[in-house]
C-alpha cells in the first residue's frame, strides 16, 4: 500500500524531500501540498510531475482522509501550529527542525501527543540517520574507546546570509549537535556556557561569528562546540570523542583525492544538502517505513522539547556569558521505549 504524503511549506528542503519521495525512495507518494505562497507550490507540482492538490492552508491538507502523513517544512514559527493539528487530525507528521520555537511550544506538542496516546511525530534530526556517526555511536556503545570524557565538535558553514543572526548559529545551526551529542553519549546536559574567540572579518557587522559553546553533561562529559557560519572554505562538519582508552572520530565524507599541479587533497563539500544527503533519504524513508507499521521509531517530539530547552539555555549564555542551567521537565513514559530516538 503506497502512503499519500502532503508536504506543508514547499521551499527549499521541501523541494527536497518532495525529490527524494518522488525519484529516490520506495512506499509512498506526494498528494497533497500547501505553501503560503500557493502560485509557488502549483510551480512545484509542474516542476516534479506531481499527482498533487495544492491546498490553501495546513488545515484544509490535513482534512484530506486519504492524506496518510504530513511533512512539516515551513518556516520554523509555523512548525507548532501544523504539528499540533496534525495530532488533531491524528495524522504521522515529519517536523523539520525546530519542532517548535520556544520550549513551551515543544512542551505543547508532547502533551498533544500524550493526550492522543501514541506517538505521531517524528523531528528531523538527520544526523543520527548519517553513517559516520551511526559508526561513532556503534563505537561509543562497544566501549571501544571506554567511557566518553570529552568532545570536541565543529559546525562551520562557508558564509551565513544577511538574515542570519547570532542566537541562530545556536537556534538553527547548533540544534543539530545539540540533538547528535546527547544521542550519540546517552546522557543529558546539565550547564552551558558561550564565549567569543576574535571576531573574523567576513561575517557582517551584527554577527558575533565564531562562537565556542561549552557544555557539561550530567555524566559530566565536556564538550566544546565550535559554531563558524563564515569559514569561507565548506561546509565542514568535525566531531571528535575523546575516551579513557582511545578517540572515536567521525569520518569525512568519502571523496576521491586528487594529485594534480603540485598538489594532492581532496574536495570538501560546500553544502549541507550534498554533506548529508544519505542522511536525508535515510530518515524520510524511515519515516514512511514507521508510518506504514504504525509507529514512528525517529527522534520524538521529546527530543524536539529537549534540544529546544537547550538551545533556549545556549541562547541565554551568548548573553551573559555565565554558565547557564538546564532543567528540564521529567521525561513521559511516552518517550521511554528503546528505539532510535534512544538506541
Ligand atoms: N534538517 C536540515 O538540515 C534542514 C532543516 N531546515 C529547516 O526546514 C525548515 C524550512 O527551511 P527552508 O526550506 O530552508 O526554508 P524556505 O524559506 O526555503 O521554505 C519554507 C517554505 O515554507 C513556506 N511557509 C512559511 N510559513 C508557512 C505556513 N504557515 N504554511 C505553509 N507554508 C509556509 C514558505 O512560503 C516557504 O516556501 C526550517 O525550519 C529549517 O530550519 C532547513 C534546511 C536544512
Ligand atoms: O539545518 C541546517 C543545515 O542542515 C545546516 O546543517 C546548518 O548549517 C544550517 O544552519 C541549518 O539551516
Amino acid at each position: 500500500m503506497t502512503l499519500n504524503i502532503g508536504v506543508i511549506g514547499t521551499g527549499a528542503i521541501g523541494k527536497d524531500h518532495i525529490r527524494r519521495i518522488s525519484s529516490n525512495l520506495s512506499g509512498a507518494r506526494i498528494t497533497a501540498v500547501t505553501d503560503v505562497n500557493q502560485e509557488a507550490a502549483q510551480v512545484v507540482v509542474e516542476q516534479y510531475g506531481l499527482d498533487a492538490v495544492v491546498y490553501p492552508d495546513d488545515k484544509a491538507l490535513l482534512a484530506q482522509a486519504d492524506v496518510g502523513a504530513v511533512l512539516v517544512t515551513s518556516w520554523g514559527p509555523a512548525h507548532e501550529q501544523s504539528v499540533l493539528a496534525a495530532i488533531e487530525a491524528g495524522k504521522y507528521v515529519f517536523c523539520e527542525k525546530p519542532l517548535a520555537t520556544t520550549a513551551e511550544g515543544c512542551r505543547r506538542i508532547v502533551d498533544a501527543e500524550i493526550r492522543h496516546g501514541k506517538r505521531l511525530v517524528q523531528v528531523g534530526f538527520m544526523r543520527r540517520y548519517d553513517s559516520g556517526y551511526v559508526q561513532l555511536k556503534q563505537a561509543i556503545d562497544e566501549r571501544l574507546i571506554g567511557e566518553p570524557l570529552m568532545i570536541r565538535c565543529a559546525h562551520r558553514n562557508p558564509e551565513s546570509g544577511p538574515n542570519y543572526t547570532s542566537d541562530m548559529a545556536i537556534t538553527d545551526t547548533l540544534i543539530h549537535e545539540i540533538d547528535v551529542l546527547r544521542w550519540l553519549i546517552d546522557d543529558d546536559y546539565k550547564s552551558v556556557q558561550v564565549t567569543y574567540p576574535r571576531k573574523t572579518r567576513h561575517a557582517l557587522s551584527h554577527m558575533r561569528d565564531p562562537q565556542v559553546v561549552m557544555i557539561e553533561t550530567r555524566g559530566g562529559v565536556l564538550i566544546t562546540a565550535e559554531i563558524f557560519v563564515n569559514c569561507r572554505y565548506g561546509y565542514d562538519i568535525q566531531c571528535e570523542v575523546i575516551g579513557e582508552d582511545g578517540i572515536a572520530k567521525l569520518p569525512e565524507p568519502s571523496s576521491i583525492s586528487l594529485r594534480k599541479e603540485g598538489m594532492y587533497g581532496t574536495r570538501i563539500l560546500m553544502d549541507w544538502k550534498d554533506r548529508f544527503i544519505e542522511a536525508y533519504d535515510r530518515e524520510i524513508q524511515d519515516f514512511i517505513d514507521s508510518v506504514k507499521r504504525g509507529d514512528v521509531q525517529g527522534p520524538t517530539a521529546w527530543d524536539g522539547y529537549v534540544a529546544a530547552v537547550t538551545a533556549d539555555a545556549c541562547v541565554k549564555a551568548q548573553e551573559s556569558g555565565e554558565w547557564e542551567d538546564i532543567s528540564l521537565d521529567e521525561k513521559p513514559d511516552l518517550y521511554e521505549s528503546r528505539t532510535l530516538s534512544e538506541a
